[in-house]
């Protein structure tokens, strides 16, 4: 289908509306990809032109077309990218608006303007100031920034800080956005890089150096020097004067990693992350979009970025789930960054100690290739692994670390050497109750119990951020000095350290504790110089970090993951406590790892104890291939929500009762989610269960839109779930 010559398509920023039809003026040159803005009603919105061919036909009449109404000067969609927006529109059955405002996600892209206005002290200080404004002035002590950003910070409204300028407190700034980022020099200290490293590297630079797309799974060991490996690749882009993205999974581990970048390529590369502040934003935004930004790394929002030349994407950590965006459009980035390689023509890198299951049979299928670095760099060897039987090695009651485990911290402590202590499970208990009449503390808002965070002297809700402080006495029965905490979390092993072992210094590090990369940074140089013993973490610490003095690591519950029994449960687990026990022996001295478990003769736990990764994919590989479960055959999931609970049951129903009847696919439920209510929402769940060969968006497409839901009802699909909560 094509438009006449003046009719144009426009994907308006807004989701609630499909794409509708403009006029173009007469003296206004734009196609697909340009940036316009449009009227809506008395509104004038952002958009873009879209492909004629993407939407089906409009019937507007010609006549009753209204006219783009500006063109807007910044870089367009190009036409690869339109193409991916496209793809993950269907494929994720989303909308293209969703998808868009990814893409255009700062509002550099519409302002022409290379400078805006940032405000900061004076040093002056009215007269008469309010309390508010006083407490404001003080907090924002050296900072800078936009009035709105300003405010947030000091907890004030915007009037406050206008005020503030307007007494002569606070002084404009001019800030250039377009002020050149610094170039990455491509061979400014290069490592020799042995045998194993120097094959993979060749592979990828070769496919850097000639275009075109290619996907890596570079699989090495922990320690093996992936960082170094793939870098050569990023370099080659360099030399070439195009563009590379580096994702990482957890904004916290960007600091180590950029000081590394920064010893190999001269300068830091730009970031990317939901915590800049909207002028670094822009900044990056246009340094991306013009193509001077060389190297980018950033969480997962940065893929949808609209690189000028882009030729190289690097997933590191590429088995992290959290790469799976579980809110908003739910996608999952490494898939998105296969499929935006696929249609910008360029190769793609997933790099892991502990590649997806999903990603090593692509392998073995020959769509993607493997690339092996099979031992560590240098001298290191891997740890050795044991398990420890905790039904025969009890730890005392209310104790969690093993006699064994005990003994071998203690050992390091006195030998100067560190220790890694793993335990997913943030704050210091996860559940509360009253010993007098069993009352347990859950959530006004979800179906979770309410975790106790004894640092900050709260407890709260994991999944909705809801916080109360401690109750004095039991809201159910009014006793006081009645609640008891059940079950460790981090912060109560670090106790427990701290009591058994009172001349080590520990700390914990969860995402509660390093939620910055300045925490992070703070947290490597301590753990670097050796001001620590003992680190108590969650699976944050045990991705990227490498600690050389590092040589003992416990795992404190490797039954943890293992309980909820997702398709992933068996995988996660053992991946997890792979990289954990990866953070050991990465120096000079060997590591030593014990896991602490009830069942030492569980595949995945005797898998690790034997070091035999391969029969753990294998045998995992083949439960997958006959339950019919990804990568062999596909899941979808429905998540109906209302905060009406008989709305939402009422809603599913109907999802269920218009399931259609298709070949090789099955439709499960509607039944209340595990997770039954979620920030004050009831959920019910469909999963939907086909073989590869179904074409399960077309169907749930048809299905659902062939149904009306009251207004209150929200009806959010998750295809290729990772979450079944
Ligand atoms: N060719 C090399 N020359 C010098 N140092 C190297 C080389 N390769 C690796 N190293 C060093 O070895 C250490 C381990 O490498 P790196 O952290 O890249 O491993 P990794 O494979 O990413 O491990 P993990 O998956 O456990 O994070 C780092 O300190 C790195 O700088
Ligand atoms: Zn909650």
């Amino acid at each position: 289908m094509s438009l006449p010559n003046n009719r144009v398509r426009v994907v308006l920023l807004t989701q609630a509306i499909g794409p509708l039809d403009y006029r173009l003026p007469d003296d206004m040159v734009a196609g697909p990809g340009n940036v316009v803005m449009v009227p809506l009603g008395p509104r004038k919105l952002p958009g873009v032109i879209w492909d004629d061919d993407v939407f089906g036909d409009e019937a507007i009449d010609s006549s009753k077309l209204r006219a783009v109404l500006e063109l807007v000067e910044c870089p367009p969609v190009a036409l690869g990218l339109r193409r991916l927006i496209n793809w993950v529109a269907d494929y994720y059955l989303t909308s293209h608006a969703a998808v868009l405002r990814m893409v255009l996600s700062s509002s550099a892209a519409f302002t022409a303007t290379g400078t805006i206005i940032e405000y900061r002290r004076t040093g002056f200080e009215p007269a008469r100031l309010t309390p508010q404004r006083a407490a404001a002035l003080d907090a924002l002590e050296g900072a800078q920034g936009l009035v709105r950003e300003l405010a947030a910070e000091a907890g004030v409204s915007d009037a406050v800080i206008r005020g503030l300028i307007k007494a002569g407190a606070f002084e404009a700034v001019t800030i250039s956005v377009d002020s050149p980022l610094p170039e990455p020099l491509a061979d400014f200290d290069t490592p020799k890089l042995n045998d194993a490293q120097q094959l993979a590297a060749n592979s990828m630079v070769e496919a850097v150096r000639a275009g075109g797309f290619d996907t890596f799974v570079l699989d090495g060991v922990t320690g093996s020097g992936k960082t170094e490996t793939y870098f050569e690749a990023v370099a080659e882009a360099i030399r070439l004067g195009k563009q590379v993205l580096v994702l990482l999974p957890e904004i916290a581990l960007t600091a180590p990693f950029l000081a590394r970048f920064e010893a190999r390529f001269g300068v830091e590369p730009a970031v990317w992350h939901s915590n800049l502040r909207s002028t670094q934003r822009r900044r990056v935004w246009r340094a991306v979009a013009d193509g001077s930004a060389k190297v980018l790394v950033g969480a997962r929002s940065a893929l949808f970025l609209p690189f000028a030349n882009l030729r190289l994407i690097i997933v590191d950590e590429a088995h992290e789930t959290s790469f799976k965006q579980e809110d908003g459009v739910r996608y999952h980035a490494r898939d998105v960054a296969v499929m935006r390689g696929h249609f910008e023509g360029f190769p793609v890198v997933l790099a892991s100690a502990t590649p997806a299951l999903e990603s090593r049979h692509m392998v073995t299928i020959g769509r993607y290739k493997g690339l092996e670095i099979p031992s560590r760099f240098g001298a290191a060897k891997m740890p050795e692994i044991k398990a420890i039987d905790l039904t025969l090695d009890a730890p005392d009651a209310q104790h969690w670390i093993a006699p064994t485990l005990l003994k071998a911290l203690e050992e390091r402590v006195e030998r100067g050497e560190q220790s890694l202590l793993f335990l997913n499970r943030r704050g210091y208990a996860p559940l509360t109750l009253c010993r007098t009449c069993g009352h347990r503390f859950q959530c006004p808002n979800c179906t979770s119990w309410m975790v106790e965070h004894r640092l900050v002297r709260r407890l709260a809700c994991h999944h909705c951020g809801h916080v109360m402080p401690p109750p004095e006495q039991c809201p159910e029965c009014g006793e006081s000095d009645t609640l008891v905490a059940c079950g460790p979390g981090v912060e109560r092993i670090s106790d427990e350290v701290n009591r058994l072992l009172p001349n080590a210094r520990t700390i914990v590090a969860t995402s509660d504790t390093l939620w910055s990369p300045e925490k992070a940074a703070e947290f490597v140089s301590r753990v670097e110089n050796k001001a620590v013993d003992i680190i108590i973490g969650t699976q944050l610490v045990t991705k990227g970090y490498h600690f050389p003095e590092l040589t003992l690591v416990g795992v404190i519950d490797a039954d943890l993951g293992l309980e909820g029994g997702d398709l992933r449960a068996a995988e996660r687990t053992f991946q997890q406590i792979a990289q954990a026990a990866g953070r050991a022996g990465r120096g000079e001295k060997p590591g030593e790892v014990f896991i602490q478990t009830r069942n030492p003769n569980h595949p995945v736990i005797a898998a690790l104890v034997a070091g035999d990764r391969d029969a753990f994919y294998d045998a995992e590989t083949e439960q997958r291939k006959s339950a019919g479960a990804p990568p062999f055959g596909r899941f979808a999931a429905i998540i109906i929500s209302s905060e009406d609970e008989r709305e939402a049951i009422e809603a599913a129903r109907a999802v269920g009762g218009a399931a259609p009847q298709v070949d090789g696919m099955h439709v499960y439920g509607p039944a209340p989610a595990p997770l039954a209510m979620l920030r004050g929402r009831h959920r019910q769940r469909l999963l939907v269960h086909a073989q590869r060969s179904v074409e399960v968006q077309n169907i749930i497409r048809e299905w659902l839109g062939s149904l009306q839901f009251p207004r209150g009802v929200r009806v959010g699909i998750d295809v290729d779930p990772y979450s079944f909560l």
